[in-house]
């Protein structure tokens, strides 16, 4: 079983502040000692999962959330939704859990396979002698109702239980009613007019039933929710012969228990509830009236401090069939109510006991012994907002959510005083209804026994866990029964008076009997005694009270000093705990606070760096695009470098052309001077539209490398924040930069160039005139063409123009053309 798995209940059972049991006329378990070992043993926890319904198919509440591993263990996974996963995914807690029981019942097993597997072994004890107590324990809509009743088709452990005892005692029942329990373990003789009032009642009972079927077969409209979960029409499940599985077992069973054939059983049933922390008697026939305001019943003690239901009503059972009658009424009786898990909802906690007395089998029989069977269906746990729960349900949940409380205090506080190391605690039995009612069970009346109801549904897997880990603190409870022969549990016979009858009492011989007064029960009616026994007593009792007022005093003293040494270990303790647990939660928060920190810089980093990407995409320029304009500057450049050679040639060309040689202006002069002119304008014109064209394509050029120069610029911005890569790429584009302004130097020269050449051809155009000028005034007669070329040869070596265009006088001539 989980070590760490504990109920919250449970949880503030060991939590909370505790002192000892001192004033508890019973010691606790584990203060009894008993040599036979097989007196100590654990509680037995039986697990049943019960099978989904189809509406909970169809809600999708199969989550895998329960898995039998073997008939001992089971597992717990959480499902997506449960606080039990959230918590995990926190760090707080598992989603998976394992526990073991003393057997696991999982949603294919048979009511007939459960009461074999869990109830059989009880029973027989029970036949034999020794107390039971069976409780079932679960969230509301587990199955635990079913497992108890069950259905009209098939019969629950109760039913199986009774069946199993009835087949016991076949043949040796004894049939008449003048011996009834009485109190919490004693048989009262009853006369004869007592017996037929005892008649009377379970005859007005058994027709209440009646009356209530004949109503329904009247009734035109469906049974009402009270009646309807267990069909009070049918008999059918109680007709049965018997209920054992193999007919064979009840020739065991009567030979196998203490009862032989000298022996006469006569057997009584009870059925209560705990509804809102009051006892009802569910087989109260006055109950049946709904108008009439229930009696509340009262827990008392007797003299053993057994706790037993005063004027609860016992009724004399000769078979199976009566009893589930009987059950019937009770149910009828009960507080159900719709909640929203469950249709048929039990809001309180029913007790169904069967006492069994053994008796000799003579004309006047002895007692030999009592024995009791309480099956008790425990209200649902349940958390109040699952349940939807307001009004009397909330109170109901609340009352239900208390007593559950308590009872995981009582096993907590049971565990806890099993372990020698610790300091007895107080086992708060005292604290609901239901444990005290369970107390003496827990103190060695008898065997107790958890039965654990589960649903495999995922959205009740919290509470289903809840009590997983109840379970699991239950189960390490070791239970010591106290033989029935003992003082406390002593079976006394009483007369009618209430006082003891010692000739009927077959274990105790009248010098045993404790004194009269003593031994009489606190319910004694005192009206039946005489004057003088009332003084005496009262003086008697007057004695004993100041005898106990002084000890309990000295207990008192002793007690306040104990707790407050408990209280203050207890302090210290706490103290001690939640320091550590507050350092652990500082570290635990210091711890993430330092991850989500780390976290928040790594998201800001990544934010950063992000924006700088989409800032870098923004103005990137890829590599080939780059390349390829660079290419395209280079490519202009050529071009520019090839327009500029061009036009030097053509220059060349044109001083070529225009120096003044003798032999070309003798021709021109000689053959065809207008011709010349004529050639001389065109090419004049040609070299300006070039030179025009130069300028528009300088211009054009000088707006690209603008361009350029804007988009490097922008590249260069962009890029300067990133890498050394772009001032690499800024070096180029400085680089390119000066190489444009030599390009600009460049152009600037054509300009010079163009100036040069329109000055030469004010000048050509000046020389022109004078030679033209000259010509005219000489009138010369008519020489040789090569005369007449050397002379102007001669005439022109001296002029400004071969000054100024010196460097051209070494142009091959034509004569060297020649
Ligand atoms: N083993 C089972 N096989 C088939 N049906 C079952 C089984 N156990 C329970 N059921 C069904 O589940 C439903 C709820 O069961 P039941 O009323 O016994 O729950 P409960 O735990 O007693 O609830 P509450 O605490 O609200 O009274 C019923 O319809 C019942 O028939």
């Amino acid at each position: 079983m989980e070590g760490s798995g504990m109920s919250s209940a449970a949880c503030e059972g060991l939590e909370s502040l505790s002192y000892l049991d001192l004033i508890s006329k019973h010691a606790p378990m584990e203060c009894v000692s008993i040599g036979d070992p097989e007196a100590r043993q654990p509680l037995k926890v039986y697990l049943r999962v019960r099978p989904f319904s189809k509406a909970e198919l169809e809600n999708n509440e199969f989550q895998n959330c329960v898995i039998i591993e073997n008939p001992e263990t089971v597992t717990l996974q959480a499902p997506k939704e449960s606080s039990a996963m959230k918590n995990s995914e926190k760090g707080i807690g598992q989603s998976i859990h394992r526990f073991t029981f003393t057997r696991v019942f999982g949603p294919e097993a048979t009511q007939s396979e459960f009461f074999e597997g869990t109830m059989r072994e009880i029973v027989k004890t029970y036949i034999d002698g020794v107390n039971g107590l069976v409780f079932t324990y679960g969230v509301t809509n587990a199955g635990k109702t079913f497992t108890i009743q069950g259905s009209p088709k098939e019969v629950g452990i109760l039913t199986r239980s009774l069946d199993m005892i009835f087949t016991c005692i076949r043949g040796r029942q004894y049939l008449k009613m003048d011996l009834k329990p009485h109190l919490s373990n004693n048989i009262k003789k009853l006369e004869d007019v007592q017996v037929k009032q005892e008649e009377a009642i379970k005859a007005a009972i058994l027709a209440s039933l009646k009356e209530e079927t004949e109503n329904i077969l009247n009734s035109p409209t469906t049974p009402s929710a009270s009646s309807s979960i267990y069909d009070l029409t049918s008999t059918s499940n109680c007709t049965s012969p018997s209920l054992l599985s193999d007919p064979r077992e009840e020739k065991s069973l009567t030979t196998g228990t203490d009862l032989n054939h000298k022996t006469q059983s006569s057997v009584w049933v009870s059925f209560c509830e705990i509804y809102n922390e009051y006892v009802y008697d569910l087989l109260d026939t006055l109950s049946t009236s709904k108008n009439q305001k229930r009696r509340i019943l009262r827990i008392c003690e007797d003299q053993g401090g057994n706790s037993y239901i005063k004027d609860l009503k016992w009724i004399n059972i000769k078979s199976t069939e009566e009893a589930c009658k009987i059950l019937k009424i009770g149910n009828k009786n009960r507080s159900l109510a719709f909640t929203r898990m469950n249709q048929y909802s039990s809001r309180s906690h029913s007790i169904f006991s069967i006492r069994l007395l053994r008796l000799t089998d003579e004309d006047k029989p002895r007692v030999l012994g009592i024995s009791e069977l309480s099956l008790c269906d425990l209200a649902g746990s349940e958390r109040c907002n699952k349940a939807q729960s307001f009004g009397d349900r909330l109170k109901e949940a609340g009352n239900i959510n208390n007593s559950l409380l308590i009872l995981g205090k009582c096993i907590a506080a049971l565990k806890q005083n099993q372990n020698p190391k610790m300091k007895p605690s107080y086992v708060p039995f005292r604290e609901s209804k239901l444990t005290r009612l369970f107390q003496p069970f827990f103190c060695g009346k008898g065997k107790a026994c958890m039965i654990v109801n589960i649903n495999p549904c995922a959205s009740t897997y919290d509470e289903t866990l809840h009590v997983m880990k109840f379970s699991a603190v239950a189960k390490q409870v070791i239970q010591t029964v106290i033989p029935n022969n003992s003082e406390s549990f002593v079976p006394r016979l009483v007369g009618k008076d209430g006082k003891p009858l010692m000739h009927f009492d077959a274990n105790i011989s009248a010098q045993e009997l404790p004194d009269m007064e003593i031994s009489v029960e606190e319910e004694v009616d005192i009206t039946i005694m005489s004057h003088e026994d009332l003084l005496k007593t009262t003086e008697n009792l007057k004695e004993r009270l100041v005898m106990e007022k002084q000890s309990k005093l000295l207990l008192e003293v002793q007690i306040r000093k104990e707790m407050a040494e408990a209280m203050f270990q207890q302090l210290l303790e706490t103290e001690q705990t939640w320091s550590k647990r507050l350092e652990d939660v500082k570290e635990s928060y210091e711890d993430k606070l330092e991850s989500k920190f780390e976290m928040y810089k790594e998201a800001i980093k990544k934010h950063a760096y992000m924006c700088a990407m989409e800032q870098i995409e923004d103005h990137y320029v890829p590599i080939e695009e780059f390349i390829a304009e660079q290419e395209k500057v280079e490519d202009r450049d050529r071009k520019i470098l090839q327009l500029k050679l061009q036009l030097g040639e053509q220059s060349d060309g044109l001083l070529a052309l225009e120096s003044p040689s003798p032999i070309v202006h003798a021709t021109e002069g000689d053959v065809k001077p207008d011709l010349k002119y004529e050639e001389m304008q065109r090419t004049k014109e040609q070299l300006q539209r070039k030179c025009e064209e130069q300028d528009e394509l300088i211009k054009s050029l000088k707006f690209k490398i603008q361009k350029l120069n804007e988009n490097v610029q922008e590249v260069n911005e962009a890029c300067s924040k990133t890498s050394e890569e772009n001032s690499t790429l800024k070096h180029m584009l400085m680089l390119k930069d000066q190489e444009m302004r030599g390009l600009q130097n460049w152009a600037k020269r054509v300009l010079e160039l163009e100036t040069t050449v329109s000055s030469l051809q004010e000048e050509l155009d000046e020389t022109k005139k004078q030679l033209w000028s000259e010509d005219l005034k000489r009138h010369k007669p008519k020489r040789g063409l090569l005369a007449n070329l050397k002379s102007t040869v001669a005439g022109t070596s001296k002029t400004p123009i071969s000054k100024t265009v010196g460097k051209f006088e070494e142009c091959p001539t034509p004569s060297k053309l020649h």
